[in-house]
């Protein structure tokens, strides 16, 4: 019996870094995690224990935070695209590196109007996330949002579904309809503009959510994504994933009390999953 070595990665994982970016009249403060996963010639590492091709995963994390004065100045793409290189670059051991980035959302306060220089508030859950992977092959650039929680009153139904001997669920025509949305879409290109083209998806997101008679889950997240795709000429595929955070109506009849769509009683678990992706022919 022969035994060997199958795909292997190995790098640094939650490399957390805050930096402030001290303009003239205000300071911009950024929170980022980052995670390196490398893979390359390093099957005699596990096989023989010889590291002469190892860049240490110390040495990686002290990489994030060198490269960051220089280079963490705008996107988290752009930065995870110098990372990206920089360990390709220097290292012929590595033949794919793998950045993945998660940024925390932090406001600035804002008082009568007007922006306070250096004080803020968490922008909630909602993360920017970005994975670059360089190889032999080329770039790509995959970006997205995690923890996004919308939520809307109306405009949102569900009827018409295959009813058995185990349904007890009601048709309705009006419901809430909330959703903790994960979304990722990769760009045709690595050389786009990430912020603008980052800002204007998330708007489209959220404003298809907001304006589209729902008659599913499903239906809305398709139209979350065909709106990306006809407007943004860069985005190849996107992916959402919707888990279906219920707001069930609660019987006050029991009470004697009409309920007409006002009492709910909001569950965690268990709960609809659905995920789907939105491609071009
Ligand atoms: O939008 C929905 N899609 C479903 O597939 C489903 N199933 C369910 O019980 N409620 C819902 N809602």
């Amino acid at each position: 019996m022969s035994i060997k070595l199958g795909k292997n990665t190995y790098g640094k994982n939650a490399v957390n870094l805050s930096k402030i970016i001290r303009h003239p009249e205000y300071h911009e403060f950024r929170q980022i995690s980052v995670n390196v996963v490398l893979e390359g010639d390093f099957e005699t590492a596990h096989t023989i224990g010889d590291n002469t091709k190892i860049l240490p995963t110390d040495t990686q994390k002290n990489t994030v935070y060198a490269l960051a004065k220089e280079h963490f100045v705008s996107s988290i793409e752009s930065f995870g695209l110098y990372l990206a290189n920089y360990f390709i670059s220097n290292n012929p051991s590595i033949s794919q590196a793998r950045i993945e980035l998660t940024e925390h959302s932090w406001k600035r306060l804002r008082f009568d109007g007007a922006y306070h220089p250096h004080a803020y508030c968490s922008g909630g859950n909602e993360k920017h996330t970005a994975v670059i992977v360089q190889n032999d092959k080329g770039i790509t650039v995959t970006s997205g949002i995690t923890d996004l929680l919308i939520l809307k009153t109306t405009d949102s139904g569900f009827e018409h579904y295959i009813k058995d001997q185990y349904t007890t669920l009601k048709e309705t025509s009006d419901r809430i309809f909330s959703t903790q949305c994960e979304v990722s879409w990769t760009y045709n290109s690595s050389n786009v503009l990430f912020v603008e083209l980052f800002n204007g998806i998330r708007t489209t997101l959220l404003q298809t959510f907001a304006n589209h008679q729902s008659l599913s889950v499903q239906h809305t997240l398709f139209a979350m994504g065909e709106a990306v795709l006809e407007k943004y000429a860069a985005v190849n595929d996107i992916t959402l994933n919707m888990p279906n955070k219920h707001h069930i109506l609660f019987n006050l009849e029991q009470f004697g009390v009409d309920n007409k769509n006002e009492i709910f009683i909001a569950t965690d678990e268990p709960y609809g999953y659905i995920t789907g992706t939105v491609v071009r022919e």
